[in-house]
């Protein structure tokens, strides 16, 4: 079929009242009169005229009409079932003259059947047969339609939906459909047209089915051939769930899922959308949706053909499958079987997997009901392809199983879905092969039922992504000491779920490393964005100001953060506002108590004060553990360069030493706590003395070195000076309402605070409108591995709780 016979048509269309949008039902909406009157309402709310409808045989009519065609002495019987299944919905929704009629017609067809059913030859009567399910179900329909006052009319899809049909392949004839279609359009004279679905005709006027389940199909195709805007697919289910909402009460639908997920649910035999209805909208700009006919307000879901990744996952089983395998005498033409794979697959909606093969075996995973049909495909494809035909025999074993599946939406980060479903499946100790498809983790079980087990998957899976999930940035000296408390202890309500240095990140759980990723790339924040855990908390241990251009991203899609790292909250004012007030607009907690004081709880007592009513009028102190421990530990024996580089070993200095000695880093503390108490403030407002003279900061970090000499003795002299007045040197930070910020190396007495410090401590005296003439006083380690983890993790505690309370409410 051209594609310029499509254009040339849909130009013709143009002229005429085209449908915005179709609607299917299917017949599980149209299970009884409830389901048809709800139909016939929705379609009143929300149709106008032009617009089609689609329709499928009433519940189980189908399978009841296939089970008449079988033949066996329960014939008849399927026959009465549905003559009293249809006449009670009719009975129900009609009265006086037009229950009536429809009571005729439907005894009329059945009387039909019953004739036929008698002939040596009806096989060739067959589909006729099971097209009167949709048949009945479209009379029914726009009778009520009219019943209700909505200008209706009903269509026989045979007499517009045409394919060729060339032994038994059947495909769609695209410009013989479009005429016939056409024709229809023109005549209907702005009324709803309701189609049946399923049906089709071929060139000889022969009825043809579209597989099971495809009336959604027939609803797609008509969309591609009327060019309509939107497809609806109305069920009993309020769309797509995460796992079959029949089966749980706490399944939860998606709103929104991209195509390949969707694609994913077809190869894995689930019900919902079969592959072979998404192939008419695929590269269109058709709208899919699915919602509930019994809750229509509720939002249903939307299927995004263009749309990115969301971070869904669905459970999915099947039951009652047959695995098939092959030993062949001769090579099977895998070509052929493949394609056969899927003609059967796509044209008639069947269930079927290729599992393996070889040269001369095979194994396949099939539905109950086609393995004759299979084991014939197979022998005859053997056959076809073997030198000596008496060489082709075949050994064949059949086994019935059943499959249990995650599927995801994305393929990268499918590391959480597959340690999750590798220990699903490990603890309960299941004999289970496992699959790895791009977008789900497959398990073959040898039952032919599992709904009990899907269910248990289920639920572990909605226990594992709500639990609190933990990103940890940075694995030096901060996080990789952080991460072992966390391991020295057991019982967390949280889980870390991934540790990364600047190069690579590791997902903890399988202890597998991703290829190099630059911890700054968009990639690290697609990795956390589409793991698929409820609430995540990113902890930043890393000094890296790369990390830091990613939090409002975080933020953005509700990621709460905690930094150990200072970057941010001593950026510009401007940058941090907003960064705030974006952590605000997502309900996202930003925590950062590790910034300043390491442990000590400075954060929490200015947070504490503020929110009592009080207000801080000044800070001082010594504010770093480093220059602390150096100019306490400094006694003039050995040169301060010589403890510059025991305090790197110790893992009290920055990473480059510098940044303390400078006194930035107590300038970057300095700011975050006059932010706390409420003030705006920019770097350029300190004025800062670094501790050294400031020449030396210009300097490569290998000239720096170079001059330790000079450094050297120009300390020992300042610090001599000192100790011969009684003074002790410390470096200050300073803060006041009135004088503002600064901070450098000063003198002070004995009996100053300051100076009544162990190596290592912090202390921050701070003067508030209650604590004025005696100042409260926070002293202690202020610098050190546990004491900073310990502050990580306070801080992490408080978000756990606040997320437990939340999720409680
Ligand atoms: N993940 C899922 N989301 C929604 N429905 C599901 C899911 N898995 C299985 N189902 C089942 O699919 C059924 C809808 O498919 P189907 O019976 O073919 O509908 P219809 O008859 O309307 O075409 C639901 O009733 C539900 O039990
Ligand atoms: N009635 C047909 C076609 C169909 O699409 O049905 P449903 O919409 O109920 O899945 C079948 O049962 O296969």
């Amino acid at each position: 079929m051209g594609s310029s016979v499509l254009k040339k048509q849909q130009i013709r269309f143009k002229q005429l009242d085209l449908p915005h949008s179709i609607y299917k039902f299917g017949g599980s909406s149209l299970a009884n009169a409830r389901g048809f009157r709800k139909a016939a309402r929705i379609i009143s709310q929300q149709l106008k005229p032009n617009d089609l409808v689609v329709v499928s045989a009433s519940g189980n009519t189908t399978d009841w009409l296939i089970a008449c065609c079988e033949q066996n002495n329960e014939q008849f019987d399927f026959l009465q079932k549905i003559r009293y299944h249809h006449r009670a919905i009719i009975n129900d929704c009609f009265i006086a003259d037009q229950r009536q009629k429809l009571l005729d017609t439907l005894e009329q067809h059945l009387n039909w059947i019953e004739r036929h059913l008698a002939y040596s030859n009806q096989g060739s009567f067959k589909n006729d047969i099971i097209a009167f399910g949709e048949l009945w179900s479209a009379l029914i329909l726009s009778y009520l339609l009219e019943h209700i006052g909505v200008p209706a009319s009903w269509i026989d899809a045979r007499r517009c939906l045409k394919v060729l049909n060339i032994n038994e392949q059947i495909s769609i004839d695209f410009e013989q459909s479009k005429k016939y279609l056409e024709e229809h359009l023109k005549s209907r004279q702005q009324r709803i047209t309701v189609v049946t679905g399923y049906i089709a005709s071929d060139g000889d006027n022969k009825t043809c089915l579209l597989g099971r389940n495809g009336s959604d199909y027939s609803a797609t195709l008509l969309a591609n051939l009327t060019t309509a805007k939107e497809v609806k697919i109305w069920t009993d289910v309020a769309g797509i769930y995460n796992f079959d909402p029949n089966l749980s009460s706490q399944a939860k639908p998606i709103e929104k899922l991209n195509l390949s997920l969707t694609k994913t649910l077809a190869l894995l035999g689930s019900p919902v959308l079969h592959q072979k209805t998404l192939e008419p909208i695929c590269n269109s700009k058709i709208q899919l949706s699915i919602g509930s006919t019994f809750s229509p307000d509720l939002p249903g879901s939307k299927i995004c053909i263009n749309d990115g990744f969301n971070a869904n996952s669905v459970v999915t089983h099947r039951n009652g499958l047959i695995e098939f395998c092959f030993t062949l005498k001769s090579d099977i033409d895998l070509h052929r079987l493949n394609k056969q794979l899927i003609i059967q697959q796509n044209l008639n909606n069947e269930f079927s997997l290729l599992l393996k093969h070889g040269q001369r075996s095979l194994r396949l995973l099939v539905e109950e009901n086609n393995v004759k049909q299979w084991q014939q495909t197979i022998q005859a494809i053997a056959q076809s392809t073997a030198e000596n035909q008496s060489t082709s025999t075949f050994i064949f074993e059949q086994k019935r199983v059943s499959t249990l599946a995650l599927a995801r939406e994305c393929s990268s980060n499918y590391e959480y879905h597959r340690h999750f479903f590798k220990t699903f499946i490990r603890e309960r100790k299941l004999d289970a092969q496992l699959l790895d498809l791009e977008h789900a983790c497959v398990a073959i079980l040898p039952q032919p039922e599992i709904d009990d087990l899907a269910i248990q998957c289920f639920d572990a899976w909605t226990q594992y992504t709500e639990t609190i999930a933990v990103f940890l940035l940075g694995i030096g000296n901060v996080g990789a000491t952080w991460l072992k408390q966390v391991e020295s202890r057991q019982g967390h309500s949280f889980q870390v779920v991934l540790k990364s240095n600047s190069k690579t990140l590791f997902l903890l759980d399988s202890q597998q490393s991703f290829d190099t990723i630059d911890n700054s790339s968009e990639q690290l924040v697609e990795l956390i964005r589409n793991a698929p855990f409820k609430n995540k908390v990113v902890i930043d241990a890393t000094a890296s100001s790369s990390i830091t251009q990613s939090y409002s991203r975080f933020f953005e899609l509700g990621i709460h953060l905690i930094s150990a790292n200072k970057e941010a909250a001593s950026s510009k004012q401007e940058l941090l506002d907003s960064l705030h007030a974006c952590a605000q607009d997502h309900h996202c907690w930003w925590l950062q108590n590790a910034t300043v004081g390491a442990g000590l709880p400075i954060n929490y007592a200015i947070n504490d004060l503020l929110s009592c009513g009080d207000s801080v009028t000044s800070i001082r102190g010594v504010f770093s553990g480093t220059l602390s421990w150096l100019l306490q530990t400094y006694d003039g024996t050995r040169a301060l360069s010589e403890l510059i580089q025991e305090a790197k070993a110790l893992g009290y200095a920055e990473p480059d030493p510098r940044v303390d000695l400078s006194g930035h880093d107590v300038l970057r503390k300095l700011m975050i706590l006059i932010r706390l108490t409420g003030q705006q403030i920019d770097q350029s407002d300190v004025t800062i003395t670094p501790l050294l003279d400031a020449s030396l900061f210009e300097l490569s970090e290998a000239d720096f070195w170079q001059q330790k000499e000079d450094f050297d003795r120009d300390f020992n002299r300042r610090w001599q000076k000192a100790k011969n007045e009684g003074r002790r040197l410390v470096y200050q930070a300073e803060y006041s309402l009135d004088k503002g910020a600064s901070c450098g190396l000063v003198e002070v007495s004995e009996s100053d605070p300051l100076a009544q410090i162990s190596p290592c401590d912090n202390v921050f005296v701070i003067q508030t409108s209650w604590y004025q003439d005696n100042p409260l006083i926070i002293r202690g380690p202020g610098a050190g591995r546990e004491v900073t983890a310990a502050a990580v993790q306070s801080d992490l505690n408080h978000i756990v709780s606040r997320i437990n309370a939340v999720s409680q409410k």
